[in-house]
């Protein structure tokens, strides 16, 4: 299958290039300045993606700073909104089916158990806010595409939480993770790997059931403390750095984003559907630390 991905760089895009093509399909990441979501112009996008030739697309493409989407609304939403919708259109066009990735911020996270596709969505932040009118807009778009809600998202690529960790425990003994807020870590390569076989699905059949939104994370959930703990496990069973974890709370760590405190997903409809169950959280945490201890991406 020739796949274009949205965006260069990013997590989910290096890890579609490097699954992708070891499935044996061509991954083409369009991004900047080709593609530039924030330029509010629909066509540039179309023929960016047009020159691709693509079967498939993918929308990975995001503006991902929660925090600073707080003093940058207008950029996170001509991004993530707008930036979406016309990445729909092109696919529409293209006649190509299209995978769109959304996230677990859409949801307020006051609820006690994980949340279904149908359950009400109510965002706390700009980010939030603005992932959802992007899933509204793909969806209002193009009828030929799924939506995957992710989560809690990291790999060898990129910024993210467990970078982050074994950076921070090169130099401290002791590290302060909130412990009450509840996700599920979801690698970027098992995302990866999911959206090829939802995409296989898309191209293989016009069942409108596997289209619409789904939620799709790593198996399992924790809370940043315990996924801190477990990563640092990881790392010194390989001789890598470690720290203690001490468990703090939301109110110890203020943050100009408010975050949901359990934004824990049901990946149920996406298994049913579509047969894509993605695996548990601590073995692809172990994976990830394991090549990041012994490789330089
Ligand atoms: N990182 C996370 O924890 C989570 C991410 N997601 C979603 O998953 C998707 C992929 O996220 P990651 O790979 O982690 O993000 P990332 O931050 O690693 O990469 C973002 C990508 O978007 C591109 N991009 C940003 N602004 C752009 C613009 N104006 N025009 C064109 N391209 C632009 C960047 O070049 C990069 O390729 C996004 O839709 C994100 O909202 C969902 C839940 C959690």
């Amino acid at each position: 299958m020739r796949i274009a991905v949205t965006g260069n760089g990013g997590q989910v895009v290096r890890s579609l290039v490097e699954r992708g093509m070891a499935a044996g399909h061509v991954v083409l990441p369009v991004g900047r300045p080709q593609l530039d979501l924030a330029a509010g112009d629909p066509d540039a996008v179309l023929r960016a993606l047009d020159r691709a030739e693509p079967e498939a697309i993918v929308s990975a493409a995001a503006y991902t700073a929660v925090d600073k989407a707080e003093s940058e609304p207008d950029l996170a939403h001509a991004v993530n909104a707008t930036g979406a919708g016309h990445v729909a259109r092109a696919a529409a066009r293209l006649g190509v089916p299209l995978v769109h990735l959304s996230t677990d911020y859409v949801f307020a996270g006051d609820g006690t158990r994980a949340y279904r596709e149908e359950d009400d969505t109510g965002p706390t932040g700009v980010y939030g806010a603005s992932k959802l009118a992007g899933e509204q807009a793909v969806l209002s778009t193009w009828n030929n595409s799924a939506v995957l809600r992710t989560a809690w998202v990291y790999s060898p690529f990129g910024a993210n939480f467990v970078k982050t960790m074994l950076r921070l425990a090169e130099s401290r003994d002791e590290l302060g993770v909130v412990a009450d807020q509840w996700g599920n870590p979801t690698s970027a390569l098992d995302i990866a790997d999911g959206v090829l076989a939802v995409l296989d699905n898309l191209l293989g059949s016009t069942a409108p059931e596997l289209r619409g939104v789904f939620h799709m994370t790593g198996t399992g959930a924790t809370n940043w403390a315990s996924f801190a703990a477990a990563i640092f496990a990881a790392s010194a069973e390989r001789g890598g750095p470690t720290a203690r974890v001490k468990p703090i709370t939301t109110a110890d760590y203020p943050t100009p984003a408010r975050r949901p405190a359990n934004s824990r997903l049901d990946g149920g409809k996406l298994e049913q559907i579509h047969g894509v169950r993605l695996p548990e959280w601590q073995g692809a945490t172990a994976a990830v630390v394991a090549r990041l201890l012994t490789a330089d991406s």
